[in-house]
């Protein structure tokens, strides 16, 4: 079996001029993964997504796809690649199977089963108008253009972007069904963490255009954890123990979030003799706002507001 990543990125540096957007990132992702590739707007998951397939040229470091330099990517490679573009445009004067039989003029396989099925999934009729279809119809379009070709790597950006939360199930449950086949390969990058918690097996964050976390999802959420300490009286203000990333405090609560909390952090907490402790179970979203949030800007934004 080969076991080598389907995506393979290394000390990949991008800049547009004199501004750098990616530095040194390295990124494997092996066969049969679904990878979250998170990150604020702006971090360059857009520009990482590009160079990987071919559409730009990085400035040093290189990419890597099913073995191939992504900057000679063979047509039969490309093939094997399936890549849905932020924004989802269409061919508007086309109608629903115009587009799907366009499209499958360009690959050598084509399930048509499968553009009906994600086609009826998203309640379109093939004699529809691509430019009369609303965002949610065009996204269920378009990733029914994207399936059919059976890709082996499904390279989505943002996805989910303006889709309402039926929509956004609706994509989530057709791009599960490509990988119910064996060794398909997801990266997708989103900024709605409950769909990456509910379908990525792990994820990849990107702040100030470097890597700071590749791990399983489960495994980034446990790094941090939230505290909430009552107090009979007034709290004292947080404490300098290592890894603190946030705190909050009101007039009976503190309430901190650590990264890679340890025994020790839950000992230091005790020392400031609160009446409890309650640990709070984050979420993904949670997690990420505290890790990528910039440090202090909520305590900066609560100190104005307390002096008006
Ligand atoms: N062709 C270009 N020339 C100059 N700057 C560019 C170009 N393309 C992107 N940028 C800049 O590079 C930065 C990263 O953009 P990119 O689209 O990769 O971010 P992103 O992480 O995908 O953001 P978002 O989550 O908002 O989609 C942005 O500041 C953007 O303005």
């Amino acid at each position: 079996m080969n076991t080598s990543p389907v995506i393979e990125i290394d000390r990949l540096t991008k800049y547009y001029g004199t501004r750098e957007i990616v530095r040194d990132l390295s990124l494997k992702v092996p066969a049969g993964t679904i990878y979250g590739f998170l990150g604020r707007n702006g971090m360059g998951k857009t520009t990482t997504i590009r160079i990987l397939l071919g559409f730009e040229d990085p400035t040093r470091g290189g990419t890597r796809v099913f073995g191939q330099d992504s900057q000679s990517l063979s047509p039969e490679t490309r093939a094997r690649i399936g890549y849905l573009p932020e924004g989802h445009h269409v061919y508007g004067w086309m109608t629903v199977k115009e587009c799907g039989r366009f499209q499958a003029s360009f690959f050598p396989k084509w399930n048509q089963d499968i553009f009906e099925a994600v086609i009826t999934h998203f309640r379109l009729e093939p004699k529809m108008k691509a430019g009369h279809l609303s965002r949610g119809q065009r996204a269920g379009l378009c990733l029914a253009m994207t399936l059919a070709p059976e890709p082996e790597l499904l390279v989505l950006d943002d996805p989910a972007l303006g889709l309402d939360p039926v929509a956004r199930r609706s994509l989530l449950q057709s791009m599960l069904y490509v990988t119910r086949q064996p060794n398909r390969t997801i990266l997708f990058s989103s900024h709605l963490l409950s769909d990456v918690e509910r379908v990525a097996d792990r994820i990849a964050v990107l702040d100030g255009g470097a890597l700071r976390a590749d791990c399983t999802v489960e495994r980034f959420r446990e790094s941090l954890r939230h505290y909430v300490l009552k107090f009979d009286d007034t709290p004292p203000p947080a404490p300098a123990i290592p890894g603190l990333l946030e705190s909050f405090r009101t007039d009976r609560e503190l309430a901190l979030t650590f990264a890679n909390a340890t025994s020790d952090t839950e000992a230091q907490l005790a020392r400031l003799q609160p009446a409890d402790i309650e640990p709070v179970q984050m979420t993904l979203e949670d997690a990420f706002v505290s890790y990528v949030g910039e440090r202090g800007e909520k305590t900066f934004f609560m100190r104005d507001l307390e002096h008006k």
